[in-house]
């Protein structure tokens, strides 16, 4: 795992969007893995800056979001398919084909998710993949305890995720109570993983991950096992290492 410190949030963007408009040069057909939440919203809008320059095109490239809440529609402000379109998609020359969001309001949910997984496996795999961090370690959706061998699957939201996320929401009672994520396996399955994490509220969860010991308790800690992770961490969230 490689760290790479840099002063401040818009520091984090600019080396995050660098490092994958490279993988997106590099690749014919690039497979890159999203993430929603605060952390990714500054790569997001250099990358539609890079675009309106004229030095990235995504005509080639297929997405896969990490994670979608249970429950509500494609169109609902909250939702991460709407996230996603506001943020970066229609910003830029993706074809929404080549788009894969979990669907949180599929009649069987369990369908849904051996349907998200075996789409990942048939796009040959997830060449970059992006990552945030919540403040109590996890990954995607995947709360402390998931076991590290789960795929794409439902999880009940942990009560201090509906809370940091609540920000978002009119109230706590709006946040929905469980969403679909990939599972830590698939994730770790992507050829190369960028976490970023910023802000001195993550001070712990990044001196956890750094030195703490690998265990479900704290899904980041996995990532220490995967051979290519790149970690994008700035001065606040630094202060406790
Ligand atoms: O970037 P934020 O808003 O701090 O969230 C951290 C993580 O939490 C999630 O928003 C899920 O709660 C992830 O999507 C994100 O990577």
């Amino acid at each position: 795992m490689e760290f790479i410190k840099v002063k401040n949030y818009q520091e984090m963007s600019d080396q995050a969007c660098n490092i994958m408009i490279d993988k997106i040069n590099q690749i014919e057909q690039p497979v890159l893995g999203l993430a929603t939440g605060s952390t990714p919203e500054g790569l997001y809008q250099n990358l539609i800056e890079k675009y309106n320059q004229g030095q990235v095109s995504f005509k080639h490239v297929t997405t896969f979001n990490l994670d979608e809440y249970v429950g509500l529609d494609r169109e609902d402000v909250n939702s991460y398919y709407r996230y996603m379109k506001e943020k970066l998609f229609n910003h830029i020359d993706i074809a929404m084909e080549r788009v894969h969001l979990p669907n949180g309001t599929a009649h069987d949910l369990e369908a849904e998710c051996q349907h998200y997984e075996k789409q990942i496996q048939q796009a040959g795999k997830i060449d970059l993949q992006i990552l945030g961090m919540g403040i109590n370690g996890h990954i995607g959706f995947n709360e402390p305890g998931t076991s590290f061998h789960s795929s794409t699957h439902i999880v009940d939201l942990a009560p201090s995720t509906r809370e940091a996320n609540s920000r978002f929401f009119p109230s706590i009672d709006d946040v929905p109570t469980q969403a679909l994520t990939m599972g830590i396996e698939t994730i770790m399955e992507s050829k190369e993983v960028l976490l970023l994490v910023s802000g001195k509220q993550k001070a712990e969860a990044i001196a956890r991950l750094a030195e703490g010991e690998i265990s479900e308790d704290f899904p980041a800690s996995i990532l220490r096992n995967h051979p290519n992770v790149t970690v994008i961490v700035d001065e606040g969230a630094m202060a406790k290492l």
